[in-house]
């Protein structure tokens, strides 16, 4: 993905960006002589989103463009000055504007890596004041890239392999700024094009459109079209107008085929009302003229990539009967259509009566199977994660889904409760104790390996002192619950992977783990250990620092 010029979502993300007691803390450090004290802080999620067993990290590219740019200006510091920060020692200040990145030591799973519960996603060390400073502002760049990552991975997994997801979610987003997260970070989960054209500037993606209701609506009859001809098709692959699904690039390429883009010459344009008529009188369709007059207008602006709305009247007695006269009449011609859009009612059992008459038509006007080729099937309307699985279950004929809402809110677990927490001071292993033993902190400065098993499947992330040796290939290795004592088990690696390095594109990854991790109904949990060295210390320090209460 390209990033360059687009240094974040959000022109928000600054050293303010941030929550005031983290300011308070800071000057509280500094003041106490302590800000510079060599400070190590995980950032993990304790429980896997959307009630599977895993999550996509993502966000890094966020999070090291504001890395980068780290520095109080003079007018951050007047606004601390005349608020937050009032009564403090004009000194702490100097320090403030002094703060640099380069003080920063920053470990973090490759963008896109699938990650599991306790296992750092980041690992910031660096002066304690500013580490600290920075807790809220990776947590924001985070939390919601990763959802949305892990949400668009889910998406993929429902809807299998070969399905092109789009996403349509930019009117429906939690603002412009969730919206352009949201477009950004479904495409590193898996996605495979947005409509949200800013997000195709800011970062490359592939952008694809189809059209409106209200295209559609908007012609009453034959005479509402202005010419009754099409551009003839210049050049070779006039057809090819790029890939299926979605509409993309469209623009263009018509420009270019009507001769407006270079006044280059041309040759005359060809009749194709009266083809798109005659297909229709030859196939017995009784279809509405307004819907075949807008359908005919949007094939004459792209002839390459003529992807048509069908639901805006009757489906499947109007809307596909005119995409095929239109689709047939372009395939006449010389162009190749690109397909139709499913936007209402039941997508299994409309996407397989589309393509049935797709199928007839086909063979009724002896196209050879250009026509079902060239028509792709795109269904959108509210699907979610289950309307996905649901589909597959049932079968059905959608080649491509648009899909809005419930991917960019995240209307599934609107949040992912990643935290930041202080694992070593000063040289000293520290602890965070809880009630409720799944939100004990795991100690000290760590490294993390997946290790993988004889059928190149990984089994186990396993997280040991920085200072420990790496498991090696063949060698077993004991590996413990964080937690419960008598959970553990010899693991002999095929493959020891170093998780804080670089890794594949997600999309293999979540297709590599095992299908018991992944499933969208009660998935097994993928095993998370920690070495013996590691479980010793975290449980030394638990008894050390958990008060022994007197009961009386
Ligand atoms: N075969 C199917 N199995 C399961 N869910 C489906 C199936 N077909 C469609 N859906 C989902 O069912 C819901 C249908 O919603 P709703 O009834 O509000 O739409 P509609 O009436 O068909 O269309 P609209 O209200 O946009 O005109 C959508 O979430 C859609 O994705
Ligand atoms: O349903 P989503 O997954 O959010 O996908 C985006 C939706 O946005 C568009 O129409 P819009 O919903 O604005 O109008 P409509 O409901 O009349 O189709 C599109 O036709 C989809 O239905
Ligand atoms: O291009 C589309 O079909 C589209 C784009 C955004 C939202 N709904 C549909
Ligand atoms: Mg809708």
């Amino acid at each position: 993905m390209a990033t360059d010029g687009a240094a974040s979502s959000s022109g928000y993300v600054g050293p303010l960006l941030t929550d005031h007691y983290q300011l308070t803390m800071a000057y509280a450090y500094w003041q106490g002589g302590r800000a510079d004290e060599p400070a190590v802080f995980d950032l993990f999620f304790r429980t896997p989103p959307f009630q599977g067993e895993f999550c996509v990290f993502a966000g890094l590219d966020d999070v090291l463009s504001f890395l980068d740019a780290y520095a109080f200006t003079d007018d951050d510091v007047a606004f601390l000055r005349s608020g937050v920060l009032a009564d403090a020692d004009p000194a702490f200040f100097s320090w403030l504007t002094a703060l640099r990145p380069s003080a920063l030591t920053v470990r973090a799973l490759p963008e896109g890596t699938v990650a599991f519960p306790h296992v750092p996603l980041m690992i910031v060390s660096g002066p304690l004041a500013l580490v600290q400073l920075l807790e809220t502002t990776l947590l924001v760049l985070v939390n919601f890239a990763s959802l949305v990552a892990t949400n668009a991975a889910r998406h993929r997994l429902a809807a299998g392999r070969a399905a092109r997801l789009l996403e349509f979610g930019l009117r429906r987003a939690q603002g412009p700024d969730g919206a352009m997260t949201a477009s950004k970070y479904a495409y590193v989960g898996g996605f495979d094009g947005t409509s949200n054209v800013s997000a195709g500037r800011a970062w490359g993606i592939p952008t694809v459109g189809t059209h409106a209701h209200s295209f559609a609506q908007c012609f009453s009859s034959l005479d509402d079209l202005a010419v009754t001809t099409i551009a003839a098709p210049v050049g070779v692959g006039a057809g090819d107008g790029g890939g299926g699904g979605g509409g993309g690039g469209g623009g263009a390429a018509a420009a270019a085929a009507n001769g407006a883009a270079d006044g280059a010459a041309r040759p005359p344009p060809v009749p194709f009302l009266p083809t798109v008529l005659a297909i229709r009188e030859r196939l017995g369709y009784d279809t509405k003229d307004g819907e075949l007059a807008a359908f005919v207008s949007y094939a004459q602006s792209f002839p390459r990539s003529f992807l048509a709305l069908v639901d805006t009247y009757d489906t499947l007695a109007s809307g596909v009967p005119n995409y095929i006269c239109v689709a047939a009449a372009l395939l006449a011609v010389g162009y190749t259509p690109r397909g139709l859009r499913l936007d209402s009612g039941d997508l299994a059992l409309l996407s397989k009566r589309a393509r049935g008459l797709l199928v007839a038509a086909d063979g009724a006007l002896g196209l050879g199977g250009a026509l079902v080729a060239a028509s792709s099937i795109v269904a959108s309307n509210d699907i979610s994660e289950s309307t996905l699985h649901s589909l597959r279950s049932q079968g059905h004929a959608v080649d491509a889904f648009g899909i809005g809402t419930n991917l960019v809110t995240c209307a599934a677990q609107p949040s992912l409760g990643c935290v930041f927490k202080l694992v070593r001071l000063g040289g000293a292993p520290k602890v965070k104790l809880s009630e409720d033993v799944a939100k004990l902190s795991i100690p000290g400065e760590k490294a993390a390996y997946r290790l993988y098993g004889s059928e190149g499947t990984p089994l186990v992330d396993l997280m040991a002192l920085a200072a420990e040796p790496p498991p090696a290939v063949g060698v077993p290795v004991l590996c413990r619950h964080p937690f419960v004592e008598g959970s553990r088990c010899l693991v002999r690696p095929a493959r020891v992977e170093c998780l804080y390095r670089l890794r594949d594109r997600v999309a293999e990854q979540v297709w590599a783990l095992p299908a018991e991790h992944t499933r969208s109904l009660n998935p097994t949990p993928y095993k998370v250990s920690v070495s013996q060295a590691l479980f010793a210390l975290t449980h030394k320090l638990w008894l050390a620092e958990a008060p022994l209460r007197t009961l009386s």
